[in-house]
């Protein structure tokens, strides 16, 4: 697989391919696809009957270079509903193009997926916020896409969707509203919000979140966003959820300083909530498609 820059490399060839060995490797028909950010791997234990695979056997996929992505898919069954699992996603600073970053979830959809829950780790730009909180995205901002850096930048492939998708229903309202019903049910306060992407890989500068904020923005993380287009561009229902690891500095007086080992420390401390609350979702999810 080529990178050209932002532009596509990969042919519906290269797809294909990716998508055939892993059929003939499986038996399993993933019909939703999780998504583990930045510590989140937990989050595909809960699957019974499971099946691995590290990237670096898969033709095609890139490989994790992340602490906390373990870098690995996971077939597996949570309540009688086939899933598969990514642990561990990749990242524009990691140096792979979109078209790498996004290439799983084409493969998803070529395996049969119709629903893609996508978790990850980001900083509480809302002031309300607190570390540790989970919120369930709304809606996104795509900031390096207004730079150009767009998975759906090139040739477009009607097989997957059409040129110009609609994205102001990004996140499924359906699932969404599954999710609060969940978490309500499970005694779990969770928010709702908007999430900004960023390329990273350095945290933000104040005046950098001073920006975010005065533009709408709740959370901020270095991800998702690419996959979720990508998603929603091959017509896959898609939920995000993130879990807020750190309150991003907003005051110059502020003494405390971000760093990715305490990502993963809260990532550790939050991950079986949040298993319980994908998990308890992805059987109820399943129940909600057939019921539409
Ligand atoms: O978005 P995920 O991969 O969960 O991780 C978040 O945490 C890392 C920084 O600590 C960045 O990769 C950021 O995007
Ligand atoms: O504060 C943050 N900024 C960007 N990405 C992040 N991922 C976890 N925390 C953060």
């Amino acid at each position: 697989m080529l990178s050209k820059g932002s532009s596509c490399c990969c042919s519906f060839d290269d797809y294909k391919l990716t998508t055939e060995w892993l059929q003939n490797q499986t038996r399993h028909q993933p019909k939703v696809a999780v998504i583990c950010g930045s510590g989140l791997g937990l989050l595909a234990e809960a699957a019974t009957d499971k099946q691995t695979f590290r990237y670096q056997d898969i033709p095609n996929f890139p490989v994790s270079t992340v602490p906390g992505h373990e870098g690995c898919l996971v077939f597996g069954t949570i309540e009688e509903t086939p899933c598969v699992f990514m642990k561990g996603h990749f990242h524009l600073y990691e140096g792979y193009s979109l078209c790498q970053v996004t290439f799983p979830v084409r493969i998803f959809k070529l395996l049969g997926v119709d629903s893609v829950l996508v978790t990850n780790a980001s900083g509480g730009i809302c002031p309300d916020f607190k570390v540790g909180d989970i919120m369930v995205i709304r809606d996104h901002i795509n900031l390096p896409g207004f730079a150009g850096q767009h998975p759906l930048c090139g040739p477009n492939d009607e097989r997957f969707g059409t040129r110009f998708p609609c994205m102001s229903d990004a996140y499924s309202k359906e699932l969404r509203t599954l999710a609060l019903d969940v978490a309500s049910d499970l005694g779990c306060s969770v928010r709702t919000g908007v999430y900004c992407m960023v390329s990273g890989p350095n945290f933000e500068t104040i005046a950098e979140a001073r920006m975010l904020l005065t533009l709408g923005c709740d959370c901020v993380g270095m991800s998702m966003v690419p996959e979720v287009t990508v998603a929603k561009h091959c017509g896959l229902r898609v939920l995000g959820l993130t879990l807020v690891t750190n309150k991003v500095s907003l005051d110059y007086s502020r003494e405390e300083k971000v760093n990715h080992d305490e990502v993963l420390e809260i990532c550790k401390m939050r991950a079986e909530l949040l298993q319980k609350l994908v998990s308890t979702l992805i059987g109820r999810c399943q129940q909600n498609i057939n019921t539409h």
